[in-house]
């Protein structure tokens, strides 16, 4: 019997058309077929509008205007959470409110201290949102994701927007957390660099309408993935796909 939660996400969308108020078609998705297996970090790859998000917003059940199907895993005590570009978080709560308020009755009262010791979040528990760096906001985001202990996290550019450093610091410290509660996740970015250096897969998606050309498995184990081997698995992408 598989374990709770052991069900990969399946995503076969056949056909996702937008129509323009003065009736234009955008043809987003054709085709769009692929697979998370349980308890991996999988990276969706394309470039700028080709419909990343789109796809995303499908499997948050945010748009049901598309043809296919997909299923997602089972298991975990709440099934989805998600972490956008922005993130969203109440300002009439902390920090520690913001993450607490996301968790099922059963998780309300858990120790969380683990959490906010890892994303560096101690002493920033009560403070308010409007009180936080932008790299901080972002931080708290990935806490109440995480603590809702999801059968699938979604993360749609979460690094965006941020100075270079404190955006890599932030993938090292979703590394960390992300060892600690393996969970089952997919990541949206058309940053080849941030890819290779969080994916265990990189799912290759062409330009709209969005399609997977290609998957690129990421054999190096992560804590090896310092510059130099960064700079070689770039080599072995382009390698293999020349014209992405
Ligand atoms: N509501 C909408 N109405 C019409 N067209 C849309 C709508 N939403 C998205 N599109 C179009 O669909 C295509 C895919 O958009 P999407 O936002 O999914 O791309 P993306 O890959 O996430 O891009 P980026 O990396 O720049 O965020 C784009 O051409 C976009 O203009």
């Amino acid at each position: 019997m598989q374990p709770a939660g052991a069900a990969p996400l399946k995503v076969d969308i056949t056909d996702k058309t937008f129509r323009s108020a003065k009736g234009v078609t955008i043809a987003a998705l054709r085709g769009l077929s692929f697979e998370v297996r349980h308890g991996e970090f999988a990276c969706l790859l394309g470039p700028s509008g080709c419909g990343k998000t789109t796809t995303l917003r499908i499997l948050l059940g945010l748009d049901r205007q598309f043809s296919g199907s997909y299923q997602l895993p089972e298991g975990g005590s709440n099934r989805i959470a998600a972490v956008f570009q922005e993130p969203v978080l109440l300002p009439w709560r902390t920090v520690e409110q913001n993450v607490r308020l996301a968790l099922s009755r059963s998780l309300r009262d858990k120790d969380l201290d683990w959490l906010f010791d890892i994303l560096g979040l101690s002493a920033v528990r009560s403070l308010y949102p409007s009180e936080l760096s932008l790299g901080l906001a972002r931080r708290a985001a990935l806490a109440r994701a995480f603590a809702t202990e999801p059968a699938i996290l979604f993360l749609d550019e979460p690094f965006t927007s941020l100075d270079e450093r404190t955006a890599d610091s932030l993938r090292r410290l979703l590394m960390t957390v992300w060892a600690a509660r393996p969970t089952t996740v997919l990541m949206v970015t058309h940053n080849l660099r941030e890819a290779l250096l969080l994916a265990d897969r990189i799912i290759v998606l062409s330009p709209r309408p969005a399609q997977v050309l290609g998957i690129f498995d990421v054999r190096l184990s992560r804590h090896l993935r310092d510059t130099p081997a960064l700079d070689e698995l770039v080599l072995a992408f382009h390698e293999r796909f020349p014209l992405v």
